[in-house]
């Protein structure tokens, strides 16, 4: 059904959206299941697997319901989560990325001072801002080890406003420790307008010059991403599929260079886009030369890989090398790093890309 995991692009990566609580090794789950004595239904990895995978298209309600199979195992374990950051670290390496922006809510991964407690977990004592360090942790000890970069956006969640101002203080506190930006995630579905709580999480983060991103146009209309931009302030789209279908939105977006966060394996998976790929907008963001970026969003929940994505596009929507170097300059231009360490991200790339003019003489 799915296009293989063959290497259609074996060169250096940028990678924007991806959830680090999508992106957790199944051997893990089961390893700190076992250690916290917390039962599963399973306990090898193949079965474990099929349990927490999508096979079919479905929706983005269903597909987030998948969460609540594993997150319970994780949340809560302060050794869980600093390695789950370590060996998300690894992945990406493996799969050729030098530059990923991770993403997670931290309320999701904590078991205090958090209402309601998530996962039916008994309350404990790992709060939001110890996930955040612990995240980072993990993260500097992989970026050692794997010789990549890694940054992490700090996700609101739509169905969660209370939770969205610690979201944005914790930006704020941990700006200078591998948070770039704020996110706004969740059921776009079910909770289409931005509540003023987001929204005020977002005008604190626009007065502190906190970055922004924000999940709209994914399943919801182009109204969403509309919202996103004029209300939200978002510099970057996540998904931003439906936005075509407003082509005012559209054509002023691709005016003003936005970048949008585009996951073809998920967007099937999820029932986002026509499960048909030959019939996918993003074919309309390559073909207009748009800024975007190609990702994995959740791989464990797809049971995907990043070389997925890119061979889906190559396989069904004609991608080629010139798009896949292209896209990837577009992706470093609008990651969230500094204007210093963008540029050495960028000269790295195109070194690899055979892209920089022999200026000696
Ligand atoms: O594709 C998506 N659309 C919207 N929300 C998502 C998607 N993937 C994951 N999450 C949500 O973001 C949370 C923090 O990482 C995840 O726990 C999940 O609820």
């Amino acid at each position: 059904m799915m296009a293989s995991d063959k290497v259609v692009f074996d060169k250096p990566k940028v990678e924007l959206h991806v959830h680090l609580d999508g992106a957790i090794r199944v051997q893990t789950i089961l390893d700190v299941a076992k250690r916290r004595g917390i039962k599963l239904p399973a306990d090898t990895v193949e079965e474990m697997t099929q349990i927490i995978i999508l096979q079919e298209p479905s929706t983005l309600t269903n597909f987030l319901e998948k969460f609540a199979a594993y997150m319970h195992v994780i949340a809560g374990d302060r050794e869980a989560i600093k390695r789950i950051a370590y060996e998300f670290v690894e992945d990406k390496a493996k799969e050729g990325v030098i530059y990923v922006e991770l993403r997670y809510s931290p309320h999701f991964l904590a078991n205090a001072n958090v209402d309601p407690l998530p996962w039916n977990q008994s309350e404990g004592n790992v709060t939001p801002d110890d996930v955040v360090r612990l995240v980072n942790e993990g993260l500097m000890e992989g970026e050692k080890a794997f010789r990549i970069k890694a940054r992490s956006i700090l996700c609101c969640m739509r169905h969660m406003p209370r939770w969205s101002k610690d979201v944005v203080e914790l930006c704020k506190k941990y700006r200078s420790d591998g948070v770039v930006a704020i996110d706004l995630a969740g059921d776009e579905s079910l909770n289409c307008e931005a509540n003023p709580e987001h929204k005020k999480a977002y005008e604190e983060a626009i007065r502190c010059g906190i970055h922004r991103t924000v999940h709209a146009g994914e399943v919801g209309p182009a109204s969403v991403v509309r919202e996103a931009v004029d209300v939200l302030k978002a510099e970057r789209i996540g998904h931003g599929y439906s936005t075509v279908e407003d082509q005012a939105l559209y054509r002023t977006l691709l005016d003003n260079n936005m970048h949008f966060e585009m996951c073809p394996v998920s967007s099937k998976l999820t029932g986002a886009c026509d499960p048909d790929f030959t019939k996918h907008p993003i074919i309309t963001f390559m073909k207009d030369k748009a800024n975007y970026s190609l990702n994995t969003d959740d791989p464990l929940i797809f049971n995907s890989t990043l070389h997925m994505d890119y061979s889906t596009v190559h396989k069904h929507m004609g991608f080629t090398e010139e798009e896949f170097k292209r896209l990837n300059i577009c992706s470093a231009q609008s990651c969230f790093l500094p204007e210093e360490e963008k540029k050495e991200l960028l000269q790295s790339l195109r070194e690899a890309y055979g892209m920089i003019q022999d200026t000696a003489f």
